[in-house]
Parts: C-alpha cells; sequence; structure tokens
C-alpha cells in the first residue's frame, strides 16, 4: 500500500512593524481600559451570529473561536501571521482558520481583553 503525505500548510511569518512585537501586545492588554470595545457591557452576553457578522470594520471586527466572541480589531497589526490572514475570520466562525493553522496557539489568554461574549449557538442547535 502506497501512502501518500498530506501537503504541508504554508505558514508565513510576516515582520512585525516596529511596536507591534507580542511584548508590545501583552503590554497593551495590560494597559488598555476597554479593548474588546465593550463600553461598560458585559461580556458574558449571549451574541448570535448575525450581529457577529454585523462586525467587519474599523475598531469592531469579530470572531467567533470555539464558541467564544472576540473583538480582534486591536489585535490585526500585532498578529505574526499578517492582517490578510486574520481578515479572513472577521465576520464570521474562525475555530476552522485558526485550527488549520496553529491549533496550540493559546488564544484564550492571547485575547482575553478583546473577549465580547458568547456565542449564542441556539439557534445553531435548533437548524440539526
Ligand atoms: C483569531 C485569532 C488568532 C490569533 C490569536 C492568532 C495568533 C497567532 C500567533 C500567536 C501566531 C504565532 C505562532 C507561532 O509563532 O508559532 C500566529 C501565526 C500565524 N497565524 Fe494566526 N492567529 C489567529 C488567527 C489566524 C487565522 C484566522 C489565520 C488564517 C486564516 C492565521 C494564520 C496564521 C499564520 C499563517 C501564521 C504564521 C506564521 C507562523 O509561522 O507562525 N491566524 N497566529
Amino acid at each position: 500500500m502506497i501512502l501518500k503525505a498530506r501537503k504541508p500548510i504554508t505558514r508565513t511569518k510576516v515582520p512585525f512593524e516596529k511596536g507591534y512585537s507580542q511584548m508590545d501586545w501583552l503590554k497593551l492588554t495590560r494597559t488598555h481600559p476597554d479593548l474588546a470595545g465593550l463600553k461598560g457591557e458585559s461580556n458574558r452576553r449571549l451574541i448570535s451570529m448575525d450581529e457577529v457578522k454585523k462586525h467587519k470594520s474599523g475598531d469592531s471586527m469579530w470572531t467567533v473561536l470555539k464558541g467564544r466572541v472576540y473583538n480582534i480589531s486591536p489585535y490585526m497589526n500585532f498578529h505574526p501571521g499578517g492582517v490578510d490572514m486574520l481578515m479572513k475570520a472577521v465576520g464570521r466562525d474562525g475555530t476552522f482558520l485558526f485550527n488549520k493553522y496553529h491549533a496550540w496557539v493559546n488564544f484564550d489568554v492571547l485575547l482575553e481583553k478583546c473577549l465580547v461574549g458568547v456565542l449564542d449557538d441556539s439557534k445553531v442547535m435548533s437548524k440539526c
């Protein structure tokens, strides 16, 4: 039996601009008062996929990762894989793409301050 090797995915690291290293990101998450853009709202709020789809630009670009909704706008220029790659996850569930490129990355910690809420999957379930 001949086993075909899986085609490896290409992961290109984008050189970061000065001030946009992962250390700079960590510093920002510790100092910025409202990275998620919650404006006082709770980040435990249930959010529908329809609402996620509406946040695709400016300082409000949302994605879903493993059932949690994040505003990834502030992270854009810090993403080591570049803005274009991260944009692919905006306004939709980015879990599949995220896992495809780097399932081991700890988004929980990295995006902790970008959490806007929890995906309301009741509508998704009702379609099953
Ligand atoms: C949404 C949250 C995301 C976070 C927090 C995140 C975070 C990261 C981190 C920390 C790295 C560096 C990993 C390393 O050095 O091993 C990285 C690299 C990378 N990411 Fe993401 N990422 C996200 C989404 C995505 C998406 C949606 C894509 C693809 C569509 C993507 C594609 C890449 C690629 C291609 C690299 C390559 C650079 C490398 O070799 O490390 N990422 N990302």
